[in-house]
């Protein structure tokens, strides 16, 4: 079955974790895509060579890889230039996803030229775009992405404050590739609501992978924090 196909309705796992987050060890990496895929999970977003290899070790479902890399201190860190891009391509996965906001990349390239070149030379591979923004949903999909995604609403400067799924309602309403809720659907009745309101799938990450997080909110309510 076609990757989108396999993903329609489906919950996404995205495991990842940091060198400086405690998880940080691509074996784990391959133990928590397992346990998504127990859990129920139609497939997994995962971030560096490594982690990719391992995850492959364990489960069969389709991946969607990134690379995040820091070029000093610039903003865009999510498989930011054609050189992650290449990367990924060469170990094999499902989607690659990357940076598609307006801001320009580290080596100075716009979205539109970072695309144009990207498309050019992986032809048949998928791509999935994340934006902080409707107009950038739109400018990718213009661009020839195969999904959009909401990945970065409320991570860049513009959109600070934005909620992840009035966001999605207006994206769903302006694209018609496929788009894919992501980034801060930290519940199942959220999973649930993007699904209802149009979204293709959903990615959910730390809410499952991320288990300093979950204490976090379990020892912060308990100490009245939250
Ligand atoms: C902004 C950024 O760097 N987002 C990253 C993108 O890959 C990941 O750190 C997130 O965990 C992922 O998008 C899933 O979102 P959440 O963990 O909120 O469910």
């Amino acid at each position: 079955m076609e990757i989108l196909d396999r993903l329609k309705g489906r919950l996404i796992v995205s495991c990842q974790a940091l060198e400086d987050e405690p998880l940080h060890d691509p074996y784990i990496m391959g133990k928590m895509a397992l346990a998504a895929k127990v859990g129920g999970a139609a497939g997994i977003r995962t971030n560096t060579v490594k982690d990719i290899r391992a995850i492959k070790k364990e489960v069969d479902l389709p991946l969607i890889g990134i690379i995040k890399k820091n070029y000093g201190d610039h903003p865009v860190f999510i498989t930011p230039t054609i050189s992650e891009v290449a990367e990924l391509h060469e170990e094999g996965v499902g989607v690659i996803a990357f940076d598609a906001t307006g801001r320009t990349r580290p080596d100075g390239k716009t979205f539109g030229e970072f695309f144009s070149e990207v498309k050019a030379r992986f032809p048949d591979q998928l791509f999935m775009a994340d934006c902080s923004s409707a107009d950038e949903a739109v400018e990718a999909e213009r661009a020839g992405v195969d999904i959009v995604a909401t990945t970065l609403v409320g991570y860049t400067p513009y959109t600070e404050g934005h909620v992840p799924l009035e966001a999605l309602e207006e994206v769903v309403s302006r694209v018609s590739v496929p788009v894919i809720a992501e980034g801060n659907i930290d519940t199942p009745e959220k999973a649930r609501k993007a699904l209802q309101i149009g979204a293709h799938a959903v990615v959910v990450g730390g809410a499952i992978t991320r288990p300093q997080l979950i204490t976090k909110k379990f020892a912060d309510a308990m100490d009245g924090r939250s």
